[in-house]
């Protein structure tokens, strides 16, 4: 008992010493540990990896790719076969990479190297940036859930609601400022293309996804994953499942995410230009199940130079937001009866700001 006691006393210290530096894990890197702090050991039942159990499972190797063809299609055929593919990949995975989506590969690189730069910069202006008041415009932080997860995670985050309201840009840092605004117009663009399919995809009409608001919301989280001297003792990201109704990830060519699918973690291949694209919980609430939001990880970044990724999630998120979203009244009948109850989007992510990334699916609270 009093074991415990001292232990616990220790790591709130700790994590307290840790978050008071502002600057890190980057902060951590630089002054050259070459051991992990033990507030970042997860325990090995969280790290480990079983074969998947289902030998239908083994010709599987990693969630699909597929084409957009620069969002232009002449042929009828072609835009079916693509709507197609996502319908697939929304029902069996809720992921999939897409190329050709439309997105300049230079702006990709621009956006990835202001991650890159701002978690680069000295220590000095970094400091500025770093806060635990969530309500900021700008939010610059290591483990949001510092203090709630069982163990921290090898990753810094920037991040920043970019729509309805943007940001004044003076409200973002100097060094990273443009490339977001102008990367999360793009974002915003391919979404609305994408819900159009989805909504497609669900037998719906074109626009209804965009029409209930699915696209209105934009939040941007930067993630910044500096090389880990012990990858087996801790992750990058841990396991959960993305409580927007789409996430656009901007992923970089070192590997780590992993997705599960039927207990087992799939890793996602770094595709050259791709974007990750992965249904969120929302969206797996308004089609009743139809679409899925599945759990992934990023594990401890191996690599010698840092792993930056960017996650767009479309959702307002805890921002003011007064539509009630239930299961859609198209999707639902009388043999498929609505499986969640009706909930605001503010409502929803509520539970995640709460209960930090612990494992556990915020769906299951809205279950009937
Ligand atoms: O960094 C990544 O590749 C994934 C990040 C992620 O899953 C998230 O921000 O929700
Ligand atoms: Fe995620």
């Amino acid at each position: 008992m009093e074991a415990t006691k001292i232990a616990s006393f220790d790591r709130i210290s700790e994590l307290k010493a840790f978050d008071e530096t502002k600057t890190g894990v980057k902060g951590l890197v630089d002054s050259g540990v070459s051991q992990i702090p033990r507030i970042f050991h997860h325990s090995t039942v969280n790290l480990a990896n079983h074969k998947p159990l289902s030998s239908d499972l083994l010709h599987l190797t990693t969630i699909p790719t597929i084409d957009l063809g620069g969002r232009v299609f002449e042929d009828a055929i072609t835009r079916k076969n693509v709507i197609k593919g996502i319908k697939d990949a929304s029902e069996k995975w809720g992921f999939f990479q897409v190329i050709n989506h439309g997105v300049s590969l230079e702006l990709l690189e621009k956006m990835k190297n202001g991650v890159r730069g701002f978690n680069e910069q000295s220590p000095e202006v970094r400091k500025q940036f770093y806060t635990r008041d969530f309500s900021k415009e700008f939010v610059y932080t290591s483990n949001f859930d510092l203090y709630t997860s069982q163990a921290a995670s090898w990753r810094d985050t920037f991040m920043c609601y970019m729509a309805p309201n943007p940001p004044k840009p003076h409200d973002l840092p100097p060094i990273c400022r443009d490339v977001m605004i102008e990367y999360s117009k793009e974002v915003m663009n391919l979404g609305e293309f994408l819900f159009q399919f989805l909504s497609e995809a669900l037998g719906l009409n074109t626009n209804h996804l965009n029409d209930i608001d699915c696209s209105m919301g934009l939040r941007m989280l930067c993630h910044y994953y500096p090389p880990c001297p012990e990858p087996d003792l801790t992750i990058g990201t841990s396991q959960h499942s993305d409580s927007s109704f789409l996430t656009v990830l901007l992923p970089d060519l070192i590997e780590g995410l992993q997705v599960r699918r039927d207990g087992y973690w799939f890793d996602v291949p770094p595709v050259p230009g791709a974007l990750i694209i992965n249904i969120g919980d929302l969206l797996q609430l308004i089609t009743n199940d139809k679409f899925v939001s599945l759990e992934h990880r990023v594990l401890a970044n191996r690599a010698t130079r840092a792993r930056v990724s960017v996650a767009c999630f479309f959702t307002t998120g805890v921002r003011p937001n007064p539509r009630m979203y239930g299961p859609i009244r198209e999707l639902v009948s009388e043999d498929n009866p609505p499986k969640y109850r009706e909930t605001t989007v503010k409502e929803f992510a509520a539970q995640r700001s709460a209960r930090g990334l612990d494992g556990t699916s915020d769906l299951l609270h809205f279950k009937i």
